[in-house]
């Protein structure tokens, strides 16, 4: 094995914490090129598709490489980030880093964000946080609920990173926060701002969360309980029950049975039942996306206004708002008990 040079403390910062955000990842542009490097990248992680790869990646690197990345890229120009030139997956990711710096500052944390495809990496993000002089490390995935496609994954690839120090930091992970009071009061908060701005009183508010193929979730991955509990949670701070607050499961990939029930049907048979003004709410994104902006922003609406909806509203994700780094401050503080002084009462 070859070990790389960086080393806690290897600059002149003394000892340090330091937290490292982590989320899944973005191309780097919206050419052909960049989407399908990033697609080939996400979809041969063995967490992603857990499929035997000697049957996986010749229809990988065949008709799916081929054809997703032109339509995947379309997807990215209509959401793009023009300004920064850059997925807004990127912009918020950086935007809640920077906010989370400016927090934990003064307690001389320091904070490092990476996405687990593309760039900037997790070894990056790591070996910037080494660089600054941190010999305790918190690995903080951006995923309210757990799921072994995503939470884990994001720190295997830090572990990854990890196993090629010859002097580690020490390491924590951050537990999944799908009923942390914080991250459902930025939730709530998040509804009734956007509930206040809008002309229409929506008849229902359709929860969508990204989905997982019915199966992992057989064989143990604990994502669908997780959803649950956020939902249970915000409706209850909310007090909305079920109808008025639907769980549904959108960006179903593949032919396999994907968690039910699917956002996009559920939402275009709406106005059959005589529900034409909707609201959508995407608690599991952090950061608005290409799933939340394009596919329901964009395709679902379009199937919505279609099937005789008449007004439809999309709650933003928690993005860099204030409760949103409250809840980023809190959890950080809260895995970092023993690290950092106990606060004085
Ligand atoms: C088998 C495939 C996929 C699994 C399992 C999966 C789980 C999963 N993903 C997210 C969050 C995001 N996924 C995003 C994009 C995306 N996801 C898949 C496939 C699976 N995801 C694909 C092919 C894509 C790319 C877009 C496309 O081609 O349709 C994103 C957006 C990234 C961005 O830059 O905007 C997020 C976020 C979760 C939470 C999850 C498991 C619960
Ligand atoms: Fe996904
Ligand atoms: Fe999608």
């Amino acid at each position: 094995m070859t070990f790389l040079t960086v080393r806690p403390g290897d600059s002149i910062a003394p000892s340090r914490i330091g937290v490292l955000l982590t989320n899944l990842g973005t191309p780097d542009d919206t050419g052909y090129g960049a989407v399908r490097r990033y697609l080939g990248e996400f979809l041969s992680d063995r967490r992603i598709i857990e499929a035997n790869p000697a049957i996986w990646q010749p229809i990988l690197r065949g008709p799916i490489l081929t054809l997703r990345p032109r339509r995947t890229g379309r997807a990215y120009r209509r959401i793009w980030n023009q300004e920064r030139d850059e997925s807004p997956l990127r912009t918020y990711t950086r935007a809640q880093g920077e906010a989370l710096a400016e927090r934990l500052a003064p307690d001389g944390v320091a904070v490092e964000w990476a996405m687990r495809y593309g760039t900037p990496s997790i070894a990056s993000g790591i070996a910037a946080l080494l660089q600054r002089g941190c010999e305790k490390v918190l690995l903080l995935p951006l995923y309210p609920q757990y799921s072994a496609t995503t939470t884990a994954t994001a720190n295997d690839q830090a572990f990854r990173a990890l196993m090629r120090l010859r002097n580690q930091p020490a390491v924590r992970t951050v537990p999944p926060f799908s009923d942390h009071p914080l991250y459902i009061a930025a939730l709530a908060r998040s509804v009734r701002e956007t509930l206040t701005g809008l002309p229409f009183v929506p008849q229902r508010i359709v929860a969508s969360f990204h989905g997982l193929p019915r199966a992992y979730v057989e064989k143990g991955d604990p994502y669908a309980e997780e959803c649950t509990r956020t939902m249970v949670a915000l409706r209850q701070a909310l007090d909305m029950d079920e109808t008025a607050m639907p769980l549904t499961y959108q960006s179903r990939f593949g032919p396999a049975q994907w968690l039910e029930p699917y956002t996009a049907p559920l939402i275009a048979g709406l106005p059959a039942q005589g529900v034409t003004r909707i609201a959508v709410i995407m608690p599991g994104f952090m950061a608005d996306c290409i799933e939340t902006l394009d596919e329901i922003g964009n395709e679902v609406r379009s199937e919505f206004l279609a099937a005789g909806g008449t007004d439809f509203a999309l709650v933003p994700c928690l993005n860099a708002a204030p409760a949103t780094i409250d809840l980023l401050e809190g959890l950080a503080r809260q895995e970092l008990a023993g690290w950092l002084p106990a606060p004085s009462a």
